[in-house]
C-alpha cells in the first residue's frame, strides 16, 4: 500500500470548487509576483558581482603601495572577493526554489540572516475566528542574498532560518502557514506548487487572502524522468531527511533506511550543509566513499548544483588509493577471502616474506680492512629474523638490517678487540663501516637482500600459490589460497585488491619522498595570489582531484552503501578519517557482503569509541508501491522479519513478467527493453548476473544511450525510469549474499519493472519466477 505521501505534501491542494479560469489567473498572478522577486534578486546579484570585481581591482592597486599591512589587507580582500565572485557567477538552474509564509514569532528576535528566529508562533497570532496575518515571507535559495539594507532577499537553504521550509508539517507546523516550491530556470519563473501547513486557518498577506496553488512539489519531483545523473532534492527535502542533513557533525551520524529512502541524496546534501556550517573546519576536506565508479559518475553533479565542490572528494572504493582505478570484480569466493579481516595476518607475513625474493642472494662477501669477509645463508636468515622482530614498517627496517649486517661483519673481522680505548675503538669501527658501505658489492647485496618493497610488488609475490600458501598457513584454506593466488595473476586490479594495497602500504611504510611540487607562476609567488586564488586557472574538477590526491586524511568522511564494506575496506577507509567526524549511510538488507557481523566489527574498530547518533529513514521515494511490494517478497526471503520502507506513491502499473523461450535470453531481453524505452521518457537499466555483463551489452547493441546493461553488483545505488531484471535465480545463486543483491536489483526502477525468467527461475503459468511468488 502506498504510504501517506509524507504528511507535509499530502495537504493543501487547490480547492476543487474553484473554477479553472479563476485558478489560472490566480496562478499567473502568483507566478508574476515570484518573477518580480527573482528579478530583484538578480539585480542585486549583479550589483554584488560588480562590487566584488571592484574590490579585486582595488586590491590589486593597493598591492602596489607595498607596506606589509596594506599587503596583508589586500590579500585578505582579494581572497574574500574571489570566493564571492566564484559563488555568484555559478550558473544555477533554479537559483530560487522556495518560499515560506510565516506567522509572527514568539520572541521577535532576528538572526544574522535578517530573519526572525522563533520557531513557534506568538500567542494570539491566530485570532479566535481562525484568521491570522502573515508577518514574514522568506524566500529560500541555493545561496543567501541580502539587499542593500541587509534585509534577506534569499535565505541560503542551509541557514537555520530555512529549516522550517523542510521541517514544518501539518502535524507540527510551527510558524509556517504556506510552503511554496518555485520552479524556475535561469531567470524565469515557470511555476509554483504550494502546501498548506495550517489548512484550518484563513491567513492574510498585506490584507489579501493567501492563495494556494498546485499539488505540492514532492510528487512533481518524483514523477520526473530520470537521466544518467542524480538531481539534487533541495526543493523537496522531507522532514525526516532534514533532521539527518542538519544533524550536528560531532562524532558519528549513522543513517539506515531501505532502498530509495534518500540515503545517498541526504549524504550529499549533508556534505554541503557541513561546509556551510563550518567552512574553516571542513577546509580539511570531506571524503565521500561510494561503492562503484558508476555511482560516483551518477552522483558527482549534485554538489556543484548545491554550490559546493573543491572541498569534497567523491571516490569509488576501487579508486581510494592514489593512481589506482580498479574496476574488476573477483569471484565471490576470492572476494570473500580478500575482504575478510583474516587477510591482515596474511599480508603481514607476505610483506616480510616478500623480502626474500627468488633471486635473493644466499651469501654476502665483502673485503674490508684488506680481509675477505663472508656471511652464510643461515647467519643472514638469523639477521633478517632479528631485524624483522616487532611490528615496525618493513621498509623502515632497512637501516636496522644494514646495521645488523655490519655488526656481524665486524665481529667476523676480528678487529673488535684491537683497541681497549673506547674512543679509538669507536673510530676504528666507524672507519670499518665506511669501508664496507663504500663497497659496491655491499650496496648491491643490500638492494637485492632487503629491497625497498612496494605494495604492488608484495601483491605480485602473493600470486605465487606456493608462497601464498606458506604465508597463509592456518589462516586461509588451500581452496582459498588457490583462488586468491589465481585472481592475483590476472591482468589488472580488482576492487578488493585496493584495500590490500592500502593495508600493505601501512605495513611496509613509505620512506620519506620529496613532495611533488606544483608548478608555480613566479608572478603569482611575488603577489601571493597563487595561494589565495587556487581556483583561478584550474577547473573545479581538477581542483577537486588535486585536493583529493594531495590529501590522505579528511575532516569528515561520508560512507555511502556502508553495508557493503568488507573488513579490509573499513580499515582502508578508517585510515582516511582517523581524526574525522563521520556520516555513515547504509541498509543491511542490501548488503552484498556475506558476513555482516565481521564487517560490523571492523566498522566499529575503524570508528573507535566515538559516540554514534542513529537515524532511520522510512519512506521509499523511488519505487512505486507496485514495485516495492514485489521486492518485499525477496526481502522476506533474504532477511526474514525486516521491514520494507513504505512507498510514497503508486502508479497503477504492475510489474511485468516475461519468460525466455528456448535458448538465449537475448531476443526476449532486447524486446522487453525496447518496449520499456517506448513507455518511459528517461532511462532503462537491464540488470543481469555479473557473469552475463558483456553478453547483455551485446543484446542491447544499437538501442541507444537511454538503455544500459549492468551486472547485479554494479546496480548498487543507481536508478532508472524502468528496469529489466534478468533471471532472479541466477542473480540470487551468484553468491552467499545473492538474495540481498537481487533485492537491490529489484528496487532500481522509478516507474516500471519487467522481470525476465529462464528455466532456472521455474516460472509459473503467468511467468512469475519461483523467487517472486507469494
Ligand atoms: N525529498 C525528496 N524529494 C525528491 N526526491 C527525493 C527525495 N528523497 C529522495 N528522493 C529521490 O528518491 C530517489 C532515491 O534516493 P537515493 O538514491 O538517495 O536513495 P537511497 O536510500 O540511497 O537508495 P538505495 O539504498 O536504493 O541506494 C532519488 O531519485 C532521489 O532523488
Amino acid at each position: 500500500m502506498a504510504a501517506q505521501a509524507q504528511q507535509d505534501s499530502a495537504v493543501g491542494s487547490v480547492q476543487d470548487a474553484v473554477p479553472d479560469s479563476v485558478q489560472d489567473s490566480v496562478r499567473d498572478r502568483e507566478i508574476s509576483g515570484e518573477q518580480a522577486h527573482l528579478d530583484r534578486v538578480y539585480r542585486r546579484l549583479e550589483e554584488k558581482i560588480h562590487e566584488a570585481e571592484f574590490l579585486m581591482h582595488d586590491a590589486a592597486r593597493r598591492g602596489q603601495v607595498g607596506t606589509p599591512g596594506a599587503l596583508a589587507e589586500r590579500d585578505a580582500q582579494v581572497f574574500r572577493a574571489g570566493v564571492h565572485l566564484n559563488r555568484l557567477n555559478n550558473e544555477f538552474e533554479d537559483f530560487l526554489f522556495g518560499r515560506i509564509d510565516l506567522l509572527p514569532g514568539k520572541d521577535g528576535k532576528k538572526g544574522p540572516d535578517g530573519a526572525y528566529t522563533a520557531v513557534e508562533p506568538a500567542e494570539g497570532a491566530v485570532r479566535p475566528d481562525r484568521t491570522a496575518d502573515i508577518a514574514e515571507t522568506l524566500h529560500i535559495g541555493r545561496i543567501g542574498v541580502l539587499d542593500a539594507e541587509y534585509a534577506p532577499l534569499v535565505i541560503d537553504w542551509r541557514a537555520p532560518a530555512a529549516a522550517p521550509f523542510y521541517r514544518s508539517t501539518p502535524v507540527d507546523p510551527g510558524r509556517v502557514v504556506r510552503r511554496r516550491v518555485i520552479r524556475s530556470k535561469g531567470r524565469r519563473v515557470l511555476g509554483v506548487e504550494d502546501d498548506l501547513m495550517r489548512p484550518e486557518i484563513t491567513a492574510y498577506l498585506d490584507g489579501e487572502e493567501l492563495p494556494v496553488i498546485g499539488d505540492g512539489a514532492l510528487m512533481a519531483a518524483l514523477g520526473q524522468a530520470r537521466t544518467h545523473s542524480m538531481r539534487d532534492i533541495v526543493a523537496s527535502i522531507q522532514a525526516e531527511q532534514d533532521l539527518v542533513i542538519r544533524a550536528p557533525a560531532a562524532s558519528v551520524t549513522y543513517v539506515e533506511g531501505g532502498p530509495g529512502t534518500g540515503k545517498t541524496a541526504v549524504a550529499l546534501h549533508r556534505a554541503a550543509y557541513l561546509l556551510y556550517q563550518d567552512r574553516r573546519r571542513y577546509a580539511g576536506g570531506i571524503l565521500i566513499v561510494s561503492p562503484t565508479p558508476l555511482l560516483v559518475a551518477y552522483t558527482e553533479g549534485v554538489l556543484p548544483s548545491l554550490g559546493e565542490e573543491g572541498q569534497v572528494a567523491i571516490r569509488a572504493m576501487g579508486a581510494l588509493v592514489d593512481g589506482v582505478e580498479a574496476t574488476l570484480y573477483d569471484s565471490p569466493a576470492a572476494a570473500r577471502a580478500k575482504g575478510s579481516a583474516r587477510m591482515l595476518k596474511v599480508l603481514r607475513k607476505a610483506a616480510r616474506g616478500a623480502l626474500e625474493g627468488n633471486d635473493s642472494p644466499a651469501r654476502l662477501r665483502v673485503v674490508a680492512f684488506g680481509r675477505r669477509l663472508e656471511l652464510e645463508a643461515e647467519e643472514l636468515a638469523e639477521i633478517r629474523r632479528t631485524a624483522l622482530g616487532g611490528t615496525a614498517p618493513v621498509n623502515l627496517l632497512r637501516p636496522r638490517a644494514r646495521k645488523l649486517l655490519l655488526d656481524a661483519l665486524w665481529a667476523r673481522s676480528g678487529a673488535a678487540g684491537r683497541h681497549t680505548d673506547p674512543e679509538l675503538a669507536a673510530e676504528l669501527r666507524s672507519s670499518f663501516d665506511e669501508d664496507v658501505s663504500s663497497e659496491d658489492a655491499f650496496t648491491a647485496f643490500l638492494d637485492a637482500w632487503w629491497p625497498e618493497l612496494t605494495p604492488r610488488a608484495v601483491l605480485a609475490a602473493m600470486a605465487d600459490e606456493k608462497r601464498l600458501g606458506r604465508w597463509a598457513r592456518r589462516v586461509l584454506n588451500p581452496g582459498e589460497v588457490r583462488k586468491v593466488a589465481r585472481s592475483l595473476r590476472r591482468e589488472g586490479l580488482s576492487v578488493h585488491d585496493v584495500a590490500l594495497l592500502d593495508e600493505l602500504q601501512a605495513i611496509l611504510g613509505a620512506p620519506a619522498r620529496p613532495r611533488r611540487k606544483r608548478e608555480i607562476d613566479p608572478l603569482d609567488q611575488l603577489t601571493g595570489l597563487e595561494e589565495l586564488m587556487p581556483q583561478r586557472e584550474e577547473s573545479r574538477r581538477e581542483r577537486a582531484e588535486r585536493l583529493a590526491q594531495e590529501r590522505t586524511e579528511y575532516a569528515h568522511v561520508i560512507v555511502d552503501e556502508a553495508q557493503d564494506l568488507t573488513p579490509m575496506q573499513w580499515r582502508m577507509v578508517g585510515r582516511r578519517g582517523r581524526h574525522a567526524t563521520w556520516t555513515i549511510v547504509g541498509d543491511p538488507a542490501q548488503s552484498s557482503w556475506s558476513d555482516p557481523d565481521e564487517a560490523a566489527a571492523a566498522r566499529d574498530e575503524a570508528l573507535g569509541s566515538r559516540p554514534r547518533r542513529r537515524f532511520r529513514l522510512t519512506v521509499n521515494y523511488r519505487n512505486p508501491a507496485e514495485i516495492a511490494d514485489l521486492a518485499a517478497k525477496v526481502l522476506a526471503l533474504a532477511m526474514p522479519g525486516s521491514e520494507s520502507p513504505s512507498a510514497v506513491r503508486s502508479t497503477g502499473v504492475e510489474p511485468r513478467f516475461a519468460v525466455v523461450g528456448d535458448g538465449s535470453p537475448a531476443d526476449t531481453v532486447r524486446a522487453e527493453a525496447q518496449q520499456l524505452l517506448e513507455r518511459v521518457d528517461g532511462t532503462v537499466g537491464v540488470v543481469v548476473a555479473m557473469n552475463r555483463r558483456e553478453e547483455a551489452r551485446r543484446w542491447l547493441a544499437g538501442l541507444g544511450d537511454r538503455v544500459v546493461a549492468l551486472g547485479s553488483l554494479e546496480a548498487k545505488g543507481l536508478e532508472y525510469d524502468a528496469t529489466v531484471v534478468v533471471s532472479p535465480a541466477e542473480i540470487a545463486d551468484e553468491s552467499p549474499a545473492g538474495l540481498r543483491v537481487l533485492y537491490v536489483a529489484l528496487t532500481r526502477a522509478t516507474q516500471q519493472l519487467t522481470v525476465v525468467s529462464g528455466d532456472r527461475d521455474e516460472p509459473d503459468a503467468d511467468g512469475v519466477p519461483d523467487l517472486l511468488r507469494d
